[in-house]
């Protein structure tokens, strides 16, 4: 199975949660070597109990087996809000939501999906999962900053500068010999994504030499993947990982918090991150103007296309 053993899970509870400790510090370099290493790791973050993951898998059923009109009225202009069947797979619908770590967005979101009255239990299992994911995202971000000796550095890190979407997703199972995948192969274009997954296996991501890696994700363990805007604003220090999900015998639900840069927001390597080195990989630029440019050529150099130097 190649490697998967090399993909190291990192336990984020105790001591190494207080910010002012050895164990933080230590916790940040392992963060930073994973980063740097794979583009992505596992964690073990206990604020996240299994019966919390667990309504949120069993509440997500619920949501995808709602008729489709009802789903297609969560649409907006808003980039990722929405639903979504894929053009590019048969066997994959999604749900896009910002700020449903708001209660008020999560709740318009119920309201919207079980009309008059909403859905009090969705809305406070969608609502808990994306702020605790929105928080692991942020200590997570946190951490990659600090281990670069950009201690108090805030960017991105204030609400103002992003947005939390978090998305909803579920795999069906094929029809016999529907030869699609699940997800094309691809990396993520925002800072970070941290997604929780049901039981069913399927996840691959390819390692720096090049080769797809089959995840077995234990029950209660998250991913985070490291995107292209946090390998850009690096310099290239840290790897973007690509994932694929290949079609599977079981339905798959798998749910994440995609931590993205407010959409005007510039992504600049700092001056700390180049030196001699180290030379100036990507021109600064706006996530929008990377956004646009990606979905209209969905290359998977978009980056080095795109502001590479
Ligand atoms: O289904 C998953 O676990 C991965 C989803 C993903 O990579 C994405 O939506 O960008
Ligand atoms: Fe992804």
């Amino acid at each position: 199975m190649g490697g998967e053993g090399k993909i190291p899970c990192l336990d984020f509870s105790g001591e190494a949660m207080d910010e002012e400790s050895e164990a933080w510090k230590a916790l940040s370099s392992k963060v930073r070597e994973s980063c740097e290493t794979h583009g992505c790791f596992l964690v073990e973050y206990s604020k996240i109990s299994v019966q919390l993951s667990e309504a949120m898998f069993m509440e997500m059923k619920r949501l995808f087996d709602l008729p489709e009109d009802t789903k297609k009225k969560h649409n907006s202009t808003l980039r990722f809000n929405g639903y979504f069947c894929s053009p590019f797979s048969s066997i994959h619908e999604s749900f896009g939501i910002n700020g449903a770590h708001h209660i008020q967005l999560a709740r318009a979101f119920t309201n919207l999906m079980w009309p008059p009255h909403g859905n009090p239990s969705f809305c406070e299992v969608l609502n808990s999962m994306s702020s605790k994911m929105m928080e692991l995202n942020l200590i997570v971000l946190k951490m990659v900053y600090e281990s670069f000796g950009l201690e108090n550095y805030s960017y991105g890190l204030q609400e103002e500068n992003n947005t939390g979407n978090f998305r909803l997703i579920k795999y069906k199972v094929p029809i016999s010999n529907d030869p699609t995948i699940g997800l094309i192969p691809h990396t993520d274009k925002n800072f970070l994504t941290i997604l929780s997954q049901n039981e069913v296996q399927g996840l691959e991501v390819m390692s720096k030499e090049g080769n797809w890696i089959q995840l077995s994700i234990p029950d209660g363990c998250f991913m985070v993947i490291v995107g292209d805007s946090l390998k850009a604003w690096s310099n290239g220090r840290v790897h973007a990982a690509a994932v694929v999900m290949m079609k599977g015998q079981k339905e798959r639900y798998s749910c994440g918090l995609f931590l993205s840069p407010r959409e005007d927001l510039t992504i600049e390597v700092p001056e700390k991150l180049v030196d001699q080195h180290h030379p100036l990989l990507y021109h600064p630029f706006t996530y929008s103007d990377f956004l646009n440019f990606y979905t209209s050529n969905l290359s998977e150099q978009a980056l080095e296309l795109f502001a590479g130097v």
